[in-house]
């Protein structure tokens, strides 16, 4: 498939992606059993409101098995399936999945043209079952970069799925938190340019506002961010969102990731004294 696509024109290697993807979801009816929150960690109270995720470890997966990329990315887009079923499930109100960076088109190009093909038929093959589960898909990333059949798709889903309040599940691609940062400092300078704002008005609230995970309006922060494959880096993912997130690192590769790693994630989760730099009640008073 990886070598098809090297010697294909763009819009037929994207039908004959879309149509072996397509028969391989007909066939396949190994999603990820969704079970009754079995744990503490899994108490309301307790559970994460916005849980992000760096989706590392595909090529990993692949190149362990003597498989090419693409079937990596593939497994790795049935793992973020199940996982986002699981966050609906049990509560979690926003999932933040690292799809592609502004680095990753670095990457060779048939791996790249791959990717666009493949997220795009994730998106499109999955609008209906989101629906049913209520799940909103928002995109957060240099839209415009992004080829035009896959444009079209996310603002087809992101429309189709805008009722949709269990979860809202962001797809950050061609996403760089420096530049997201940038742009939103930009944004605030043609504000105060056009005296809709003074310098000092500006804030951390204002300038989060500003930042493209504004559009989750309730939760725009990540509590839990998640990385796997053993990398301990945040690669230019939400990096002001994350001052306050819980960092939870496995060596579990992406594909690989399943309910019983995400419970250890939201247990670990559970195990954190989250204290903002305040001191916490039992310490406060000895
Ligand atoms: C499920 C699915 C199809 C995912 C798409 C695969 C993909 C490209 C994931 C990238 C996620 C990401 C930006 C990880 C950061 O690692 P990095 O390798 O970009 O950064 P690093 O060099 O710092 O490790």
């Amino acid at each position: 498939m990886f070598q098809q696509l090297r010697t294909s024109s763009s819009s037929s290697c994207r039908a004959r992606v879309a149509a072996v993807f397509q028969q391989r979801r007909r066939a396949s009816s190994d999603r990820t059993p969704l079970t009754a929150p079995p744990a503490e960690a899994l108490r309301p109270e307790s559970v994460p409101r916005h849980v992000a995720v760096v989706m590392d470890g595909n090529s990993r997966w692949a190149r362990a098995r003597g498989l090419p990329p693409t079937v990596g990315h593939e497994h790795g887009l049935r793992a973020l399936e199940g996982i986002a079923r699981l966050s609906r499930a049990w509560g979690v109100r926003v999932l933040t999945a690292f799809a592609f960076s502004h680095e990753n088109w670095n990457r060779p190009k048939p791996e790249v043209d791959f990717l666009m093909v493949r997220i795009q038929s994730f998106i499109h093959d999955n609008v209906d079952d989101f629906s049913s589960q209520g799940i909103r898909l928002r995109v957060i990333g240099d839209h415009a970069r992004l080829p035009v059949f896959l444009q079209n798709t996310v603002r087809e889903a992101e429309e189709a799925t805008k009722e949709n309040s269990q979860l809202d599940l962001v797809l950050a691609m061609s996403y760089s938190g420096r530049r997201d940062i940038v742009q939103a400092c930009r944004n605030l300078a043609h504000k105060v340019h056009e005296k809709v704002l003074r310098p000092e008005d500006i804030d951390e609230t204002l300038f989060a506002n500003e930042l493209q995970t504004s559009l989750t309006d309730e939760f725009p922060y990540p509590d839990l961010l998640i990385r796997t494959s053993g990398e301990l880096r945040l690669s230019n993912f939400l990096l002001w969102q994350t001052a306050y997130s819980e960092l939870f690192f496995t060596d579990t590769l992406w594909p690989d990731f399943g309910e019983a790693d995400y419970l250890e994630a939201l247990r670990s989760f559970h195990g954190r004294d989250r204290r903002f730099g305040k001191r916490n009640m039992i310490l406060a008073q000895s």
